[in-house]
C-alpha cells in the first residue's frame, strides 16, 4: 500500500497556512531530500485502517506526515533536518531509529491548551524554531525507549507534534487516547503502598520520580504510605472484595518484605486449602530435652515481618538446633502449592475464581478435589517499583533494578505469573499448649538455618540500610551453626536432563552451572520466557494433578543429616549481590521450588561455596 500524503491541514486562516507551507517547503528546499526508506519502513508497518493522516513539525526531523492506525503512529520526514536525537534520562538512542509507535509501545498523550497564534506571521523567520514552536500548538504521545547499553532498562521518551490549529492537536491526542482506552490489559486504578523506611529511605522520593508516568497514563492511584510493619498487609487483609474489586491491583513501592506483606494480606483469608497434617515430629518434640525453637523460627521467609514476629520467640543460643523442629521445611515443603500464582492467566480460571489443584489435606500429599481462591477481579495484580534493599522480585521480573523500567512495565498492563510458596509451620500459643497451624505466603526465598538466621539478624539492625545484610551474613557466617533438617522432596524428571526448554532468544540460554564435572547450559527466565508463557507445568509430580497417592508417595525422597542451611527459592532471586539469582535456572512460573542444601563442612568449604555461588551466577 502507498499512503498518498494529505494535503496540509492549516486550512482556517490562509496566511498562516501559507507560512507554515513556507517553512516547511522552505526546510525541504534548502535540505533537498525525502526520507523515501523510513517511508517505506513505515509504511510496511502502518495497516489498512488509517485513522488520522495531517502534516506536523516534529523538532528533530522538521516537517513531517504523520499517519495514526489502529495499531501504529507512524511518521516521516518529509525533508531530512540536521538536528540532533534527543537524549532521554543519559540512555544513548540508536540515532537511526524508525518513526514509528506501536499504540502498545505509548503509554499517555496529551495536547497543550488553546491559545491564540493569530501572531504567528509576525515572528521573523530567523527565529523559527527557536520561537515558533512555542507559539503554536501541539499534542506529545509518551512513549519509550530501550537502553541499548544496559540489558532490560527502560526510560520514557515524549515526541511532541507542532501544529497551528489546536483542534488538530485535540483531535489526534483524543484520537490516539481512543486507542490506548482499548486496550484491556492496561491498569486504570491501583492501590498505591509506600513504605518510607524501605531500603535507604527512598521510596516516596522513588513514587515522586514515577508518578507523573502513571498521572501521564491517566491511572486513578490511591496512595499509602505505610506507617508501621504489618500496617501493608492490614490494610488488605481487612479490605473487602467490594472495594478491591473496582481496582486493577496493588502497586507497592518498597522491598521484597514489603510485597510478601500485600501477598499475604490477599492471601490468607482468601485462599484456604486443606492444611497438610502435622509432621510426625511434633509428636516427638513433647517430650524433647534440648530447647525446641519456636516452629515460626525455622521457616523465615525473606519477609522481614516475619522475622520480627520470629525474634520474640526464638530460643536463640544453641548451635545445633534440635531436631525438634526440624521437619518443618520438610512439612512447608510437601505442602508447596506448585501451581498457585498471581496471575490469572497463569493457572486455571473459571467462573471469576482461581482453580488451585488442593494441597495435601494428610500427612503427604493427595489427589483432591480443587479449592477455588477468588482474586477481587480477574485482571487483579501486584506491582512492585523497586525502592528496598535487596528488590529479588524487581531484579527477577523486570531483568534490572530501575523505577522507571517497573513503572513503564506496570503502566502498560505487562504481566508475568508468579510462583508462590505456601509455608505451613505448627505453633503453640500463650493461651493454649496446643500446637496449631500457621500460615504464610512467600514470593520469593523460604531460609532455615543461615539464611534464616542472617534475616533475624539483620532486623534489629535495619538502621544500617542495605548493609545489615552483609554485616548479619558475616557474624552468622562465622557463628557456624548447623541445623538438623529431615527433607522430603520430588525431583522433577526434566531437571536431571540439562537444558531445559526456555525463551527462543539465545541470549537466555546462557547460564552454565555445575552438574557433577561438567556444565551444562540451562535457560534463563525473563520476560516472555518460553517456560513460563508456555506454563509448564510439574504440578503433576507431586500427586496434585491426578497422580495416586501410590504413585507419588514413591517419588518423594527423603535426605536427613546436619545442614549450615537449607534454602528454598521460589523464583531466581536476582540481585545485585548475584546478579543471575541465588538460583540462576528458577523461573517465575514453572511450579518448582529450588532447594538449595548445604551440609555440614567447613567455613573455608562454606565460603568457597557461597563465592562459587556468586561467581557462577555472574
Ligand atoms: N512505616 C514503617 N516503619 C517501619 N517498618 C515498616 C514501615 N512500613 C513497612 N514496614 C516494614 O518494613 C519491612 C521491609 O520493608 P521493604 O521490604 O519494603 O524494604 P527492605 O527490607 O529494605 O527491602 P528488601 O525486602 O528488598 O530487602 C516490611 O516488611 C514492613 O513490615
Amino acid at each position: 500500500m502507498h499512503i498518498t500524503l494529505a494535503e496540509s491541514s492549516f486550512s482556517e486562516d490562509g496566511r498562516k497556512r501559507q507560512r507554515f507551507d513556507t517553512i516547511f517547503g522552505e526546510s525541504q528546499d534548502r535540505h533537498g531530500k525525502c526520507r523515501c526508506l523510513s517511508e517505506a519502513a513505515y509504511t510496511a508497518k502502518i495497516s489498512e485502517d488509517i485513522l488520522l493522516d495531517d502534516n506536523f513539525y516534529v523538532e528533530s526531523l522538521g516537517s513531517v506526515s504523520a499517519v495514526l492506525s489502529s495499531n501504529c503512529l507512524g511518521w516521516y520526514a518529509l525533508a531530512e533536518e540536521e538536528n540532533a536525537v534527543t537524549c532521554c534520562l543519559g540512555v544513548t538512542e540508536d540515532t537511526d531509529e524508525p518513526n514509528q509507535l506501536a499504540i502498545s509501545q505509548i503509554y499517555g498523550v496529551e495536547a497543550s491548551q488553546p491559545f491564540d497564534t493569530s501572531n504567528i506571521e509576525q515572528i521573523p523567520f530567523e527565529a523559527f524554531s527557536a520561537e515558533l514552536l512555542k507559539e503554536v500548538h501541539h499534542f506529545t504521545v509518551h512513549g519509550y525507549v530501550k537502553c541499548s547499553s544496559q540489558r532490560g532498562i527502560w526510560a520514557p521518551k515524549m515526541y511532541s507534534f507542532y501544529h497551528t490549529n489546536h483542534s488538530v492537536c485535540e483531535r489526534w491526542a483524543n484520537q490516539i487516547q481512543a486507542q490506548l482506552d482499548k486496550d484491556i490489559k492496561r491498569p486504570r486504578n491501583l492501590m498505591v503502598m509506600i513504605n518510607p523506611h524501605s531500603g535507604r529511605k527512598n521510596a516516596s522520593r522513588t513514587w515522586e520520580e514515577v508518578s507523573p508516568l502513571f498521572r501521564r497514563a491517566k491511572i486513578n492511584t490511591m496512595v499509602i504510605n505505610t506507617e508501621r510493619p504489618q500496617h501493608a498487609f492490614d490494610i488488605v487483609n481487612s479490605t473487602d472484595d467490594d472495594k478491591l474489586r473496582n481496582l486493577d491491583g496493588i502497586l507497592i513501592v518498597g522491598g521484597d518484605g514489603l510485597f510478601n506483606e500485600v501477598l499475604n494480606g490477599l492471601l490468607l483469608r482468601r485462599h484456604r486449602p486443606n492444611l497438610p497434617m502435622k509432621p510426625p515430629y511434633h509428636e516427638k518434640s513433647q517430650s524433647c530435652s534440648r530447647s525446641p525453637l519456636s516452629s515460626d523460627s525455622d521457616l523465615l521467609a525473606l519477609s522481614s515481618t516475619e522475622a520480627t514476629d520470629t525474634e520474640s520467640t526464638f530460643s536463640s543460643g544453641l548451635s545445633r538446633q534440635s531436631d525438634c523442629a526440624s521437619s518443618n521445611l520438610s512439612a512447608a515443603l510437601k505442602s508447596y502449592d506448585s501451581s498457585l500464582a498471581m496471575d490469572y492467566e497463569s493457572i486455571s480460571y473459571k467462573d471469576g475464581g482461581f482453580i488451585i489443584p488442593s494441597i495435601a489435606d494428610n500427612n503427604d500429599v493427595l489427589p483432591g478435589k480443587p479449592s477455588s481462591f477468588t482474586f477481587p477481579n480477574p485482571s487483579f495484580r501486584i506491582g512492585i517499583i523497586p525502592a528496598g534493599s535487596t528488590d529479588s522480585i524487581a531484579v527477577s521480573t523486570t531483568g534490572c533494578r530501575n523505577a522507571l523500567t517497573s513503572a513503564l512495565h506496570i503502566i502498560l498492563g505487562e504481566k508475568m505469573p508468579l510462583d508462590v510458596v505456601r509455608l505451613v509451620s505448627w505453633k503453640s500459643t500463650k493461651d493454649s499448649a496446643e500446637e496449631l497451624p500457621r500460615v504464610r505466603y512467600a514470593a520469593s526465598f523460604a531460609g532455615y538455618g543461615f539464611y534464616g538466621d542472617v534475616i533475624k539478624e539483620s532486623e534489629p539492625n535495619r538502621w544500617m540500610g542495605p548493609a545489615r545484610y552483609d554485616y548479619a551474613g558475616t557474624k552468622v557466617f562465622f557463628q557456624h551453626k548447623l541445623y538438623d533438617a529431615e527433607i522430603s522432596f520430588i525431583e522433577p524428571p526434566e531437571l536431571d536432563s540439562g537444558l531445559m526448554p526456555g525463551s527462543s532468544d539465545p541470549e537466555d540460554s546462557l547460564l552454565c552451572k555445575r552438574n557433577g564435572n561438567h556444565r551444562v547450559k540451562r535457560a534463563a527466565c525473563r520476560l516472555n520466557c518460553g517456560i513460563c508463557l508456555n506454563k509448564t507445568d510439574f504440578s503433576g509430580t507431586d500427586g496434585t494433578n491426578g497422580t495416586s497417592h501410590s504413585q507419588c508417595s514413591q517419588r518423594w525422597k527423603h535426605v536427613k543429616g546436619s545442614y549450615i542451611s537449607v534454602g528454598a527459592a521460589v523464583i531466581s532471586c536476582r540481585n545485585d549481590k548475584a546478579p543471575n539469582g541465588v538460583a540462576s535456572t528458577a523461573h517465575l512460573a514453572d511450579g518448582l521450588l529450588h532447594l538449595i542444601l548445604i551440609k555440614d563442612c567447613s567455613r573455608l568449604s562454606y565460603l568457597w561455596e557461597l563465592n562459587i555461588a556468586v561467581l557462577m551466577s555472574e
